[in-house]
């Protein structure tokens, strides 16, 4: 089984003239097969927190960011188009934008093998499963662009578990969904991730709906000093 994710001390900052951005982690730990929702105020910080998880984003100094013995955050030394960084954030991570980001060119059973063909990691049964259990079947020949927002969102989930990663990264996955929408696609995702063992990390406004899936929540606090907005996650282990 795939070690967990472990951050401690993590920071990163973003600067814009005068105005600057301090994410700082004290601790964190997601293991595979779990799931765990960010929730914060708008601007707290956790789109940010998803990049730098998901290896989209480099850790400031200092900060301890491992996959079991894998050291996560030196992959980062060598700069950021490094062949070893892509691979393990292949190898690693799914992800599930806000809306979809499939590829418009390929056909939805297309956009859902990509990952495989990118990892190496063919596997025509796998794809037909997950178009089966997220309800895809009559699209699958389908261009994106044909789809509902809905549905794209299930595509969008079954190309994250394709190449079965051990984590999905999903930013405010339901956003863009209607009520019943949002409920469908939010427990396709958890129960299928579930079914794979893999752990979810997902960003999310809506609080209700994420007690009501009982996923544990980490909560992003913010503190304003001038133009100095600091995001800070207390030390939380799940
Ligand atoms: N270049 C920049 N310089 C300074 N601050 C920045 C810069 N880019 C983004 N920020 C700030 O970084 C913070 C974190 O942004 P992020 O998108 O992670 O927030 P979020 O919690 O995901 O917000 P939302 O819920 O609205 O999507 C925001 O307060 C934003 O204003």
């Amino acid at each position: 089984m795939t070690a967990g994710l472990y951050m401690r001390d993590g920071h990163v900052s973003l600067r814009d003239g005068d105005r600057q951005f301090r994410l700082q982690i004290d601790h964190l730990q997601v293991r595979p097969g779990q799931a765990v929702a960010l929730t914060g105020t708008s601007g707290s910080g956790k789109t940010l927190l998803l990049e730098l998880l998901g290896l989209l984003r480099a850790p400031g100094r200092g900060t301890r960011y491992v996959c079991g013995d894998r050291d996560l955050a030196a992959l980062w030394d060598r700069g950021a188009r490094n062949t070893e960084l892509a691979a393990m954030r292949g190898r690693l991570f799914g992800f599930v934008p806000q809306t979809g980001g499939l590829m418009p060119f390929l056909t939805v059973a297309e956009n859902i093998a990509l990952p495989q063909r990118v990892n190496g990691c063919p596997d025509a049964a796998g794809c037909a499963a997950l178009i089966d259990r997220l309800g895809l079947n009559a699209v699958a020949a389908l261009m994106p662009g044909a789809l509902s927002i809905g549905q794209r969102q299930r595509v969008a989930i079954a190309r994250a578990l394709a190449h079965r990663p051990p984590f999905v990264i999903a930013d405010e996955p339901t956003a863009a969904l209607d009520n019943d929408s949002a409920d469908g696609v939010l427990e396709l995702l958890l129960e299928t991730a579930r079914q794979q063992e893999t752990g979810v990390i997902l960003s999310s406004h809506d609080i209700a709906r994420i007690a009501r899936f009982g996923v544990p929540r980490l909560h992003l606090t913010t503190r304003t000093r001038g133009a100095q907005v600091t995001g800070t996650l207390a030390g939380l282990t799940c």
